[in-house]
């Protein structure tokens, strides 16, 4: 049996047999091949094999370099935008955009076992993002209802918060963010309902474009009983405080 001392994160065992193939192409391939899509709010991990995030990360810089020296910025002489091409290429693949390429956080299932059937709230948790159009970032809060039942999984309080971290860590537009979110949390958990408020400010809305600084963007989703009993959705929506 051969064995390799390879740390998962190493560049040495990318397959040297398709040198000079651009990593993003090589995993493009294995995408299409699966007929998968991979949209910008789509997470890729599993195709994703040891060594390929640090060699998409010399990928990244180097097309970033690209973007600076056409927009005519003289990154040699300018100490401040030296190493602008790799801080934006880290910023993507391992901070803002990292739901992209991680795989999902482990989530700790206990069963129900004084079987709860009580509305449960929690929020409001942090959503930090950026928007698909612009790249420009979203920031705002999300409220989340759950109304157990019996087969229900519970899961730890904070296990919300790391899902939305995970969804919300890729361009998104409002709109399928929560969906993406909700369609998670049925899965983990198969409550009765789950219901999911957003509440988020757009900076491409501010920072350029109509420059509107007050407006912020309100939705929801409703699933299982929040969409067949509205006593049930306006107990949610009374609790969620207003500020
Ligand atoms: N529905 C929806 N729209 C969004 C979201 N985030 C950004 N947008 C909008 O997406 C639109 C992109 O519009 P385009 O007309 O293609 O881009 P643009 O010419 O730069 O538009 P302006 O922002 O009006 O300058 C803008 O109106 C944004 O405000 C979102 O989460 N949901």
């Amino acid at each position: 049996m051969t064995q390799t001392n390879l740390s998962p994160h190493s560049t040495t065992d990318v397959a040297a047999d398709d040198e000079g193939v651009p990593v993003s192409a090589k995993i493009r391939e294995r995408l299409t091949a699966q007929q998968r899509r991979f949209f910008a709010n789509d997470n890729i991990a599993d195709v994703i094999r040891p060594g390929e995030l640090d060699a998409l990360l010399d990928e990244v810089e180097e097309k970033m370099q690209a973007v600076l020296e056409s927009m005519v910025i003289d990154t040699e002489a300018d100490h401040n935008t030296r190493s602008t091409a790799r801080r934006v290429a880290k910023m993507y693949l391992q901070e803002v955009f990292r739901g992209r390429y991680t795989a999902p956080p482990a989530i700790t299932e206990f069963p129900n076992a004084e079987h709860l059937n009580e509305l449960m709230i929690v929020g409001p948790i942090t959503v930090r993002s950026a928007c698909s159009h612009h790249l420009c970032p979203v920031m705002g809060k999300i409220w989340i209802g759950v109304l157990p039942n019996q087969n229900t999984n519970v899961i730890g309080l904070s296990k919300y918060a790391r899902l939305v971290d995970w969804v919300m860590g890729r361009p998104q537009i409002q709109e399928e963010a929560v969906v993406q979110l909700a369609d998670l949390i049925m899965e983990k958990t198969r409550p009765d309902g789950l219901a999911i408020v957003m509440q988020a400010s757009h900076f491409c809305m501010s920072w350029r474009g109509v420059k509107e600084m007050n407006s912020k963007m309100l939705n929801s989703v409703m699933r299982g009983v929040f969409l067949k009993d509205p006593s049930l959705r306006r107990e949610f929506l009374a609790l969620i405080p207003k500020d």
